[in-house]
């Protein structure tokens, strides 16, 4: 058993070798193939590997065969076929002072130390300049150190990377200095207090942030470090606008604010961020950049101003007045509450601001504006919706009661005068006045409503104001009945022409007759002239009325005077918009060619108001008619601006007192001063006086005692056709009615 067992035993020993020997075979084979693949990979990668083995006192030993380094010579700058030891490769770590380097390494391997770094930085090589870095790991046996495993790096893009990124740093840095705009990253997971002052990454900070709160540059650290220096209205703004970007998961979002500097004045930034998340969608980091938009924003105030106000009074305009209006309807309606709308157009502006000139009228209507503004209280709203027009709006106003104490105050305000250049003027207003949600329920109708009342009030009177009420808006359905109505009525020849006789005072004969004007429509039946004529001067069908008028009258004259009776004058109405037409001279010429009436059988009835505007060119006009010989009147004086020294400035031949004078002028002492010294002046200027309206016979009795030339009215006759004036042509007398 024994010698099997040994001759067992010892081919056993026998295999042994052999696999032994096989396996020193196949791993030298595999150690080398390692080896090969090694170089080869070092050769393309920028990474050395080395082992240096230690003598038995510890101490690197260079001359150990078992050294081995596997290295592209490259990596260290020397030619890709040059033979490199690791020698070489440490020399150039420890440069020219190799030597007592290695000692100082083989001490701290002595002193027991297992990693060592070390970097190198190569000025010149084939490659230009090398950075390199090698870290060596010490193997040991209990404290004996056997041998060095290290590893040598080129990390020269990385270095160059790196002092890219650096001067890039810089240049945004000087760049940022020469700019007002801030740079911040807020770490959304961190407590505030760990809040770094520099850049770090994971940390909340901001660049040159605290100039733009009007802080010393760096004392605020990072975008919390600031919030106290926001405006305290805009501090809910800032985070409400965060909270509703986190809430809807946004990106990015931008807000604008105030921020207070420590004197008090006011700055606006903008504050652009974007928001990092993580996987469950909760914001990691918000980054951004802040900076100043004072300017933009004063500038875009300046144009919102503009936008909504008036550049002469600087009240909120009308489109401004309609949106405030809306705001107070909607936030009315939502508190259950009631307020008022004041419309106000202030009486015969047109009139005194060309008679004043323009540049005059606008230092009034500034000065009107300017009590208004500063006379009313924060809830009542005043804006200026046309050229003399206003709007208040008087919020929390529960009784119409107190709109109306809010109206008179406005009515008073204006009629105080206003002193230009040393010169007093007097204006008044009518205001109307409506009430939400009683007489509206939205904007329109209710400025709609509040102008109708406003109308109103002038025709009371003026200077006065007055409450809407749901017959006003009949009236106003009625006017623009009459409006429809009127357009082509002078084609479907529904005008038609009456004649009133004046009759001079001393003999009782016509002394001239009056054209009025008659329209008699098919839905509307007989339409009085005093309903339909503001309409028609509104609409401006009144220039193509006046001129038929005109031609109508010419003509009937020269009927008359063609049937052999001995004719007057034919006064007609001339209306103030066809006067201010560029044509008007020409429509009188033609009417009397087209006619052939002589000039002198014409005579226009213009108003006071008509003739104070525009002087320049009211003056040359009537010479020109004078020149012509047509005759000029001023309809209805008294009632006018004008006085007597301003008539005398312009070419006129009659003058016709108003009814209003005249109405029971035998026991009104008043009316027998104004018109007495009327009448003198008249007889001064040598104009002919003729008192209109006369209906009794103790105003005509008074009249015939007094300085008045002629007299008009119902007392001689009512206006009639002009077959009845032919008649009493005929008679030279006018038929008492
Ligand atoms: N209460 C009273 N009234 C008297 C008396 N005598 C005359 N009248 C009325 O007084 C008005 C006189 O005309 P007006 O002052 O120019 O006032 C005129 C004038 O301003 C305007 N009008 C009439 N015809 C024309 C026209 O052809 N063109 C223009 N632009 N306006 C006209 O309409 C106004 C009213 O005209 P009418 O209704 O015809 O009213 C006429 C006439 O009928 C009287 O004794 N008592």
């Amino acid at each position: 058993m024994a010698p099997k067992q040994a001759a067992t035993h010892q081919s056993d020993w026998q295999d042994i070798n052999y696999v032994d020997k096989r396996v020193v075979a196949i791993s030298d084979r595999y150690r080398n193939v390692l080896q090969e693949q090694l170089e080869v990979l070092s050769r393309s990668a920028k990474i050395g590997v080395f082992r240096l083995y230690c003598d038995e006192n510890g101490n690197i030993d260079l001359d150990n065969s078992n050294n081995w380094l596997v290295m592209n010579p490259a990596i260290v700058g020397a030619p890709s076929d040059a033979t490199l030891t690791i020698t070489d490769v440490l020399a150039v770590f420890f440069e020219s002072d190799a030597a007592a380097h290695f000692n100082t390494l083989n001490c701290a391997i002595v002193g027991g130390c297992n990693y060592l770094e070390k970097s190198a930085h190569l000025a010149k090589t084939a490659q230009g300049a090398i950075w390199l870095t090698t870290e060596i790991n010490v193997t040991r046996s209990g404290d004996d150190a056997l041998y060095l495993d290290g590893e040598v790096r080129n990390v020269s893009s990385e270095k160059r990377i790196l002092k890219n990124f650096s001067e890039l740093g810089e240049h945004i840095n000087t760049i940022l200095l020469e700019l007002p705009v801030a740079i911040f990253r807020l770490e959304l997971t961190q407590p505030d207090d760990e809040i770094n002052a520099m850049p770090v990454p994971g940390a909340s900070w901001m660049l040159h942030g605290s100039l733009l709160y009007g802080q010393p540059e760096g004392s605020l650290k990072s975008p919390m470090d600031a919030t106290k220096f926001v405006h305290p209205e805009d501090r809910q703004l800032i985070i409400d606008a965060f909270e509703n970007a986190v809430k809807h998961k946004l990106s990015r979002y931008q807000i604008e604010y105030r921020t207070i500097w420590p004197d008090g004045s006011e700055h606006w930034l903008i504050s652009k961020a974007v928001f990092e998340y993580d996987d469950n969608n909760t914001p990691l980091t918000l980054s951004g950049v802040q900076y100043d938009i004072t300017e933009q924003k004063l500038q875009q105030q300046k144009l919102e101003f503009m936008a909504g106000h008036d550049h002469l009074t600087d009240l909120p305009n009308r489109a401004l007045c309609m949106e405030t209006l809306a705001r107070t309807v909607a936030a009315a309606h939502r508190y259950n509450r009631k307020f008022a709308v004041m419309f106000i157009d202030l009486d015969r502006f047109k009139i005194i601001n060309d008679t004043i000139g323009h540049e005059c009228g606008d230092r009034l209507l500034k000065e009107i504006a300017s009590r208004f503004r500063s006379n009313l209280r924060a809830s009542e709203f005043i804006s200026r919706v046309g050229g003399d027009e206003f709007v208040v709006i008087a919020d929390g106003i529960s009784h119409i009661e107190q709109a109306q104490v809010v109206a008179e105050k406005l009515i008073s305000l204006t009629i105080l005068p206003v002193a230009i250049d040393g010169v007093e003027y007097r204006v008044t207003a009518s205001v109307g006045v409506t009430q939400y949600p009683d007489d509206g329920l939205d904007e329109q109708t209710l400025l709609k409503h509040a102008e109708m009342a406003m109308y109103t009030a002038k025709e009371r009177g003026k200077n006065n104001f007055s409450v809407y009420n749901r017959e006003m808006a009949a009236l106003s359905l009625e006017k623009m009945d009459l409006d429809t109505q009127l357009r082509g009525a002078l084609e479907r020849n529904e005008f038609s022409l009456l004649y009133q006789p004046k009759v001079g005072l001393q003999r009782d004969v016509i002394t001239g007759v009056e054209a009025l004007l008659r329209w008699e429509n098919q839905k509307l039946g007989f339409v009085s002239p005093m309903r339909f004529i503001p309409i028609a001067e509104e609409n401006g069908l009144i220039v193509p009325i006046g001129r038929w008028v005109m031609e109508t009258a010419c003509r009937q004259t020269k009927e008359w005077q063609k049937l052999g009776l001995e004719v007057v004058p034919v006064a007609v109405n001339v209306s103030p918009r066809q006067f201010l037409e560029p044509d008007f001279y020409d429509d009188v010429l033609n009417a009397l060619n087209s006619s052939g009436l002589d000039p002198s059988l014409l005579e226009l009835e213009l108003t006071e108001g008509m003739i104070m505007s525009d002087i320049e060119r009211t003056v040359a006009l009537l010479t020109a008619l004078k020149d012509l010989g047509v005759r000029v009147a001023i309809d209805d004086f008294g009632t006018g601006y004008s006085s007597l020294a301003q008539i005398r400035r312009f070419p006129i031949d009659t003058l016709k007192v108003d009814r209003s004078f005249v109405r029971n002028i035998h026991h009104d002492t008043e009316g027998q001063a104004i018109t007495s010294a009327i009448f003198d002046m008249a007889k001064n200027l040598s104009l002919t006086v003729v008192a209109e309206g006369v209906e009794t016979n103790d105003e005509a009795s008074y009249l015939r005692s007094s300085n008045c030339d002629e007299m008009q009215g119902y007392y001689f006759s009512k206006p009639v056709d002009e077959k009845r004036i032919a008649i009493m042509l005929s008679d030279h007398l006018p038929r008492y009615q």
